[in-house]
């Protein structure tokens, strides 16, 4: 890019949580944007290469840190150093954010609350929870009301390339979404701001889902058609499960809806489309799993949305055909040959599209 940076008029003290992609990409981006930016990593090991050499040995081995950047740990950061922060960043996959909240909460000022920004893409296994419920669950109504959450299509190995790259950023307090928006946006990074944070947590948990999906399909050799019919059907069955939630069927038209579902499911920078794809080779799950190197939130995520799904009764058979694949040791070739057997149903069905269609039917003198 050839624009310069913006300095932000108000540098932020911005504390991450997770030193692995996301978490030191996103520190890269903002102690590049004249942050003061700290990052706590669990491991010692990781805590002390990161400050003498500004390089993370696990992840993005290749990219050099910014001088600024201070990584803490391996103790759990303390409240004289939580309450000196203007912004905490989670960039920790969705099955730790409990654990992680739970130790964060009594260090937290409540009659001052830091910025809260969550970048987890998942669902909570066994709870199905939303990490907005993980929020309410562990640090109260006062902290879910003004937690952020940003999402999007957003590979860690391009923002540190400084590829153009947008994302959203919702909240269910406009003016944290605002100020969230402010602490982020440079001209190689857009944020947008959207008021619907659980639509905007769905989009991103389900596309890993659907990512799995696409993956299988280019392994067992298939082609662009079945890509473009995944990605268009895998949203379709997005919205629907979101409008079940009270969800803007909108938000899956956002950067963290379409925009995050067709960049997973069309790349093998994605550790969700490389999940899938290893399966549709014929690997096992637990072989992938353990080579991978990095979290593929889709195959947790898949376990929590069939749970969702069944209890909804929402009709969303690939991500289904995902779970049986993952969990129930179903044959991909033979899964795959089923959905494409399934009778022809209308194509779009949201329930709020259905609402105006029959006011409009029932002047027409078509339905009741
Ligand atoms: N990598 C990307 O390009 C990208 C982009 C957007 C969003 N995300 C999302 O960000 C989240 C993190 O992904 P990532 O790519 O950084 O994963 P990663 O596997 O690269 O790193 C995860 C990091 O979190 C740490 N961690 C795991 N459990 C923890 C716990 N209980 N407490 C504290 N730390 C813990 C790990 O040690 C590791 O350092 C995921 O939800 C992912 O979907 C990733
Ligand atoms: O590597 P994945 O599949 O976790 O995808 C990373 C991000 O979510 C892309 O926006």
């Amino acid at each position: 890019m050839t624009e310069a940076r913006k300095s932000p008029e108000h540098p932020a003290k911005v504390l991450v949580f997770g030193a692995g992609n996301f978490g030191s990409c996103l520190a890269d981006h903002l102690g590049d944007s004249a942050h003061d930016v700290f990052m706590w990593s669990r491991s010692a090991r990781l805590v002390e290469h990161f400050n003498t050499h500004h390089r993370n040995p696990d992840f993005l081995k290749d990219h050099e840190f910014p001088a600024c950047i201070k990584a803490v740990g391996p103790e759990f950061p303390s409240a004289e150093l939580v309450r000196t922060m203007d912004v905490l960043l989670f960039a920790i996959p969705t099955q730790g954010v409990r654990e992680t909240l739970t130790a964060l909460k009594p260090t937290l000022d409540m009659d001052n609350l830091p910025l809260l920004i969550f970048v987890n893409k998942g669902i909570e296994i066994g709870t199905h929870a939303l990490t907005l419920d993980i929020i309410l669950d562990t640090c109260g109504p006062e902290v879910a009301k003004v937690a952020t959450f940003l999402s999007g299509p957003s590979f860690a190995k391009e923002i540190v390339r400084r590829q153009p790259t947008s994302v959203s950023i919702a909240s269910l307090s406009p003016e944290h979404a605002e100020r969230a928006s402010d602490v982020f946006h440079q001209p190689w990074f857009r944020c947008y701001t959207l008021d619907d944070p659980i639509g905007v947590e769905l989009a991103g948990a389900l596309k890993n889902v659907y990512a799995i999906a696409s993956g299988i399909a280019d392994g067992l050799g298939f082609e662009n058609n079945t890509r473009a019919m995944l990605i268009t059907r895998g949203l379709a069955e997005m919205t629907r499960i979101g409008t079940t939630y009270g969800a803007n069927p909108l938000t899956f038209l956002s950067l963290a809806g379409v925009g995050d579902l067709f960049l997973t499911c069309s790349s093998s920078t994605s550790r969700n489309y490389t999940v899938g794809h290893r399966l549709g080779k014929g690997e096992q799950l637990q072989d992938i799993i353990d080579t991978l190197g990095s979290v593929a939130e889709g195959v947790s995520t898949a376990k929590g949305l069939k749970e969702v799904i069944d209890e909804l009764g929402v009709s969303a058979p690939i991500a289904a055909a995902v779970y049986e694949v993952l969990y129930e040791g179903k044959v991909v070739a033979e899964r795959a040959k089923e959905l494409m057997s399934l009778p022809p149903m209308q194509e779009l069905e949201l329930p709020c599209a259905g609402k105006k269609a029959k006011i409009l039917m029932r002047k027409l003198g078509i339905a009741e």
